[in-house]
């Protein structure tokens, strides 16, 4: 995408003299809760996303992430809690007062409208005299390299150019906060790679506090700095990417995020045992009980006194597999005993 300055309004929607003054936070949650019925699809939420950062909140399906991006944009109501946006307390007020850019997974862009129209309505319903609101979009169209096509309706898109004109929607608004649910997860593989290194500059390049959805690791680990893991409506670990991935907090966190060898041990404990942990070729034999190919060589299981630890090996390590023994030493010093919560 093209490099273009954009600059992040105040909570007033005035271009924000203030930047260089330490900025309050894009968005602080107070112990956010919601139920539905006998659900409690949120509890006892608190984060905070820094102006210019981006925070991934992960989580499998149904674990409350939807909910809490309602309760901000203020689609729902909390039973309890409050929610900040740029250092303004916003709990009792409605969506559109809240000067949020908000991206959805279906788009929801206006079908009878061009792109550049559809873009510019955010900056327009915001009060934005014509002029100025469609400058401000051709801005964003330029920003998500689309400016070719701002004639175009939704319907003469591709499903990455309409995630990029939703994308261009939100950052039209000039909104210190942009809220996104689930961005990628309405395209194929190869545009989601592309797009994911695409919304990584943008964001760095918007200076907005960034809250982003998604309940897939790989996109919360090339775009957000910070993650925060949810589980059943509750936040169970929330750090830099880095951190979170490699030193999660319970077995659950590790096994969450993909994790191989997060081993039981009984009496609530689990052994957390990386692939940097391994070495091979040195110390005990161990049998091999599982063998399958994949493309770069073999993935295996072995049972060791540990546990059964599954390890990717390459073609070349595989070639020393004598007779379906593993000769291994596990380092104990990488290896983390945690509370293990799998239930
Ligand atoms: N309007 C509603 N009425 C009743 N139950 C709801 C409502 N909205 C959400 N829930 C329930 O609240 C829980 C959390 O839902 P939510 O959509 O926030 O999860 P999620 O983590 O975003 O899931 P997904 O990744 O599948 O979108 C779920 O059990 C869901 O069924």
């Amino acid at each position: 995408m093209k490099a273009a300055a954009l600059t992040p309004a105040g909570p007033d929607g005035t271009p924000d003299a203030g930047l260089s003054r330490v900025s309050p936070p894009a968005l602080t949650t107070h112990h956010l809760s919601r139920s539905f019925g006998p659900v409690q699809a949120v509890h006892d939420v608190s984060l905070h996303v820094e102006a210019g950062e981006t925070l991934a909140l992960l989580g499998p399906s149904g674990c409350g992430k939807s909910t809490v991006l309602r309760l901000v944009a203020g689609l729902e109501r909390p039973d309890a809690g409050r929610v900040e946006v740029g250092g303004r307390d916003v709990t009792g007020r409605p969506p559109e007062t809240r000067h949020l850019g908000l991206v959805f997974q279906d788009y929801a862009l206006f079908p009878h409208l061009s792109v550049l129209d559809n873009v510019a309505y955010g900056p327009r319903m915001r009060g934005v005299a014509r002029a100025g609101a469609y400058e401000q979009a051709r801005e964003a169209l330029a920003l998500v390299n689309l400016s070719e096509l701002e004639a175009r309706r939704p319907a003469q898109l591709s499903g990455g150019q309409a995630q990029r004109v939703a994308l261009a929607r939100a950052l039209a608004t000039r909104s210190p906060l942009l809220l996104l649910d689930e961005p990628l997860s309405n395209l194929d593989e190869r545009l989601r790679a592309e797009l994911r290194s695409d919304l990584h500059d943008l964001f760095d390049r918007v200076g907005a506090g960034v809250l982003l959805v998604t309940h897939d690791q790989r996109e919360a680990l090339a775009l957000a700095g910070r993650v925060a893991i949810m589980r059943a409506g509750r936040l169970v670990q929330t750090g830099t990417a880095r951190e979170v991935f490699a030193r999660p907090d319970t077995a659950w966190v590790a096994a969450f995020l993909g994790w191989a060898n997060v081993l039981g041990q009984g009496g609530g404990q689990a052994l957390l045992v990386p692939e940097a942990a391994v070495t091979l070729g040195v110390g005990e034999e161990f049998p091999v009980t599982f063998r399958q190919v994949t493309e770069s060589g073999e993935t295996v299981t072995v049972s060791h006194d540990l546990g059964s630890l599954t390890l990717n090996l390459s073609s070349r390590e595989v070639g020393a597999l004598a007779h379906d023994r593993l000769r291994l030493r596990v380092e104990p010093e990488q290896v983390r005993r945690v509370p293990d919560d799998r239930g």
